[in-house]
């Protein structure tokens, strides 16, 4: 129960939530059940039936619904006399700007994306108002504390990108599922369901550099009135067998791995089937999603298929795409929410497995991997939106020294389940809180202003709309407010390389870009690079310059200068940190932990090197520390000592 001035600090307080998610649902509940009166919600999105099982403020009636408008009806409905804010809008839209973000005493995330983050702390840095931040993935989860001038700002740590793989990896020396899955939903099924013009590296790499890609491209190809069955198994031999029969070619791949087995339709299963071509009916109900499964029969997605069963469903698959779908073919991009894009691409994982002789997988286990998932814990969201209300308290007192950076692990460790840990300082060179320029190294004779842009500018440095300058000279600028001629050579400029623009940028400028919504600027150094490794730097430039992390000690808030709360501490092993609670340290043995695995995110996230996919879920998050025998849950006192512990009985 909080202190009557406590009390009061709340009530009178107004907060942003961003994100009425899974862990939206439950801040917003709990911030309504501790006091606060003035809350404003923003989320873009509406309800969805896989929602249900853990946001537990909607219910199915709402499906389709404004998750942010949903959401504060139903907590009225139990505080009827406070007041919620919603907005049924991105975050990143132009309303919400710094101005909007003054209003407020704190902001809160429970987003699921590290676009909306960066944004959203650009807005918080700008308009000086600390953010609490935070993520889940299953059993981990976690809260962070950003106050300009006090802690570090969410982007002091470059965040890891999501994990890729290699090009060749993926085309040709398979090892893992996740890269057949890779394959199957970025090559396979982009190629036969998605935009005819993106590059796509089908193509197997051989030896016999012939390899025709003409022919590669003709088999794609279905003819008006070509038979679905026969169009379905021209592909499987092609890319199961064909296709490896060329790859076998090259010896030299295969001199220390195990060589693949070319699979053909006909060994698999014997031409025209009974019942082989499913039954459109069943998966013609209206209402549910068309479905390879169901039309074959198929109940349980966590078997595992044999190889014959994902012949099937790949046939399958591919027929209902052209015969129920054909409107979406050329258009789609795989959804982990798009039940037959999943049983297409599980199945021809399966069988790109099964000739690298590597295990199958599920449906259920297929999906999480390609759509990146973690399922989700509802009591992993309830206790971090606890954690953030606690967080949030703190920073409407302005008690900077005990705000804390908490982990939840998904082990006990030391019998501690849930782990504080003191805020870093920011960081001197992080590129979006201090003025250290950035350094790009780029070929200024062959890379467009397009190319830098786009991955540079857009994709790196999460600019929404940006403004490129170079001394006084402006090259570049989006808005509705241009004129038109401005415009038209902005454009114009766009086809140009670097060191052929008006103000050329060449070895030695310095660019300087800005970003009007985020009310965010940095400069970037740019050094002229000839060439790129094309494996390791796929972007053909490469931007650094923000990486070192905080120096020893003064690069945290100290406790006052006592040392009584959890801390990381760095140990003269530069990246090796230990973790330390009461000011002892905990008693070794599995607890001393590289820094870099302190600052990164469980990544399971799936895709060749060339497409780095979204991020989402959790940031700077410890991994599993270690198991600890004794289960026993151990709580945070409120009070500042966090060290304290408490046991539960
Ligand atoms: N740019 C944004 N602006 C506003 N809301 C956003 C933005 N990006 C993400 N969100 C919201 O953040 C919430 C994150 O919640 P959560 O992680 O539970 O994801 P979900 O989409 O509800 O569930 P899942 O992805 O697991 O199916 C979502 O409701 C989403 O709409
Ligand atoms: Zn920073």
């Amino acid at each position: 129960m909080a202190s009557e001035p406590q009390l009061e600090i709340i009530k009178g307080a107004k907060v942003l939530m961003v994100g009425a998610g899974g862990i939206g649902c439950e801040l917003l509940k709990t911030l309504a059940l501790s006091g606060f009166q003035d809350i404003h919600i923003i989320d873009m999105d509406t309800i969805e039936v896989s929602n249900l099982n853990r946001q537990f403020l909607f219910r199915q009636c709402h499906v389709g619904q404004s998750k942010a408008k949903v959401a504060r009806d139903a907590v009225l409905r139990f505080r009827p006399q406070i007041n919620i804010t919603p907005y049924h809008a991105n975050v990143k839209d132009p309303e919400f700007n710094v101005d909007f973000f003054k209003q407020f005493n704190v902001v809160l995330n429970g987003l699921d994306n590290l676009d909306a983050r960066r944004h959203v702390n650009r807005l918080c840095l700008a308009a000086e108002v600390p953010l609490v931040e935070s993520g889940t993935t299953g059993f981990l989860g976690q809260v962070t504390v950003h106050a300009k001038g006090k802690t570090e700002c969410y982007e002091c740590q470059p965040k890891p990108i999501p994990k890729s793989y290699p090009i060749c990896t993926i085309t040709s020396t398979p090892s893992k599922f996740v890269h057949c899955i890779v394959w199957a939903k970025d090559l396979l099924f982009a190629k036969l369901f998605g935009d005819k013009n993106q590059e796509n590296d089908l193509n197997v790499h051989s030896g016999d550099a012939d390899n025709s890609s003409k022919q590669m491209e003709d088999v794609f190809i279905r003819s008006l009135d070509e038979n679905l069955e026969e169009y379905g198994r021209k592909i499987y031999d092609h890319v199961f067998g064909y296709n490896i029969e060329i790859a076998l070619t090259n010896e030299e791949t295969w001199r220390n791995r195990k060589r693949p087995t070319p699979i053909y339709i006909r060994d698999v299963l014997p031409e025209n089937l009974p019942g082989q071509n499913g039954n459109l009916e069943n998966c013609t109900n209206e209402g549910s999603p068309v479905s390879a499964m169901s039309s074959l029969g198929f109940k349980n997605s966590q078997d595992v298929w044999s190889l014959a069963e994902s012949s099937k469903i790949f046939l399958e698959a591919l027929r209902l795409f052209f015969e129920k779908r054909d409107k979406d073919i050329g258009n789609l991009t795989f959804d982990k929410d798009d039940q037959l894009a999943v049983e297409f691409v599980t199945a021809a994982a399966n069988i790109r497995a099964s000739s690298f002789g590597i295990p199958m997988h599920s449906l259920f286990e297929a999906k999480g991997i390609a759509g990146n998932i973690v399922h989700a814990v509802a009591t992993t969201n309830a206790i971090i939106a606890g954690l953030i209300v606690i967080e949030a308290i703190k920073v409407l007192k302005d008690d900077c020294k005990n705000y804390r950076m908490t982990y939840c692990l998904e082990h006990p460790t030391r019998k501690m389940l849930l782990m504080p840990v003191v805020p870093f300082e920011a960081n001197k060179s992080c590129y979006v809180c201090s003025e250290t320029p950035l350094l790009l190294e780029i070929n200024t004779h062959s890379s467009k202003l397009r190319d830098f842009i786009e991955k540079i500018v857009k994709s790196k440095l999460g600019m929404n709309c940006p403004l490129i300058m170079l001394g006084s000279t402006l090259i570049y600028e989006v808005g509705d407010d241009l004129e038109e001629d401005v415009a038209a050579s902005y454009n114009r400029n766009l086809d140009k390389v670097l060191a052929e623009l008006p103000a050329p940028i060449i070895s030695g400028t310095i660019v300087t870009i800005e970003d009007l919504q985020q009310e965010f600027s940095c400069n970037i150094s740019i050094k002229h690079r000839e060439d790129f490794d094309e494996e390791n730097e796929p972007d053909g430039m490469v931007l650094s310059g923000w990486t070192s992390a905080p120096t020893e000690k003064d690069d945290r808030i100290k406790s006052n200068g006592e040392s009584s709360s959890a801390a990381i501490r760095k140990l003269d092993n530069a990246d090796e940190v230990e973790i330390t609670a009461g000011g002892e340290p905990i008693e070794s043995g599995g607890l001393k932990r590289k820094h870099s695995e302190i600052s990164e995110r469980p990544d399971k996230e799936a895709s060749v090197a060339h497409h780095p996919g979204s991020s989402s879920a959790n940031q700077g998050m410890p991994q599993d520390i270690g198991d600890n025998e004794e289960d026993d849950l151990v709580l945070l006192d409120d009070s500042p000592e966090i060290g304290k512990k408490k046991r539960l009985k």
